[in-house]
């Protein structure tokens, strides 16, 4: 996918036909399923990419505005969201997404050269990827003392470096590091995992709607019967089609959460914009993060009720009817 406008040349600086090319933040170092997948979304824009060690660090780039966008890991088809992601959305000023990309998710056990399975003693990377290789580390690793890092690929150059022994890394990581061989490859537990991602901006014009949009959410509803429910049906009562949603702690008090929603369509389309008005109502707090072409292009199925054409003649009738005219 490719980003159409990221901006309207904010982060250019000209001066003596020099064109300061704007930098774009993600999770590093460079060798992470994040780096190729900024890769993805910042096609054909002439950016550099910038590593962060971790995502509330990439986005406080943002929001400092010291990069002008910056691209993160939002959900994995077997782990589920990121949650570091969602939370570091909510704490800190407003950002939008304004375009995903979705990459396949392999994983390799990079060792430095010579290293056998015998000598592992530790083996590293990022939570969400030890969560798909369980399987494999417990059938051929069983006694490495397994670690956290930051990314698949830190924990890639920690092996160069001699600090570990082990990573599970994106298969490209070895090329990045020196003196790394594979002891295994393809070790996912489940084959054809995928990671979607989101490049996030500062709030500003948003991407043109397209037919095929996905919108996302924070809302925090109150603890009482029914909300939960009445905010679903405010997507359903419209036609909406709902693609995720997941809660997160408020963090303010025990049993308070915050909803993350995905829904189909753009805030420029009636239904949605409808929609909101009424979440808006519902809720104690709701949090546009952007309304974005989804990465595989599927157009949202729209119920004749609920198409642009129906919100426009009930509107009109409406009109209608207020100014004394018959319906
Ligand atoms: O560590 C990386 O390479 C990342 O880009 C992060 C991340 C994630 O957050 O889920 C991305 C994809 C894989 O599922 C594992 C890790």
């Amino acid at each position: 996918m490719m980003i159409t406008d990221l901006g309207s040349g904010e982060g250019f600086s000209a001066g003596r036909r020099l064109v300061l090319v704007p930098h774009i933040a993600y999770l590093g170092p460079p060798g992470t399923f994040t780096e190729q997948a900024t890769r993805i979304l910042t096609e054909g824009f002439d950016a550099d990419l910038l590593p962060y060690e971790t995502v509330p660090q990439a986005l406080a780039a943002l929001r400092a505005g010291e990069v002008l966008a910056a691209g993160v890991p939002v959900e994995s088809s077997v782990e589920g969201s990121v949650p570091a992601t969602l939370d570091a959305l909510i704490s800190g000023d407003p950002l939008i997404a304004v375009a995903e990309a979705t990459v396949p998710v392999q994983f390799d056990v990079l060792v430095r050269a010579g290293v056998t399975a015998d000598q592992v003693r530790t083996v590293a990377s990022h939570p969400h990827a030890i969560a798909q290789v369980r399987g494999w580390l417990a059938a051929n690793l069983p006694d490495a003392d397994v670690r956290m890092a930051s990314s698949t690929a830190a924990a890639a150059k920690e092996v160069a470096d001699g600090e570990l022994d082990a990573a599970i890394a994106a298969p490209l990581a070895i090329e990045l590091f020196d003196g790394l061989s594979a002891l295994a490859r393809g070790i996912a537990d489940t084959p054809d995992a995928i990671t979607r991602f989101l490049l996030l901006r500062r709030p500003g014009a948003l991407p043109e709607p397209t037919g095929a949009d996905r919108t996302s959410i924070a809302a925090v509803i109150t603890d009482e019967v029914g909300t939960l429910t009445e905010l679903m049906l405010e997507l359903s009562l419209r036609g909406i089609n709902l693609s995720r949603i997941e809660s997160r702690p408020t963090k303010d008090r025990l049993g308070e959460y915050r909803f993350f929603l995905d829904f189909d369509g753009h805030v420029a389309d009636a239904r949605i914009g409808d929609a909101l008005s009424g979440l808006r109502r519902r809720c104690s707090e709701v949090r546009f993060l952007g309304s974005y072409p989804k990465a595989d292009h599927s157009p949202a199925n729209v119920r004749p009720s609920a198409s642009e054409q129906a919100f426009q003649a009930s509107a009109r009738w409406l009109a209608r009817l207020r100014e004394g005219g018959v319906a």
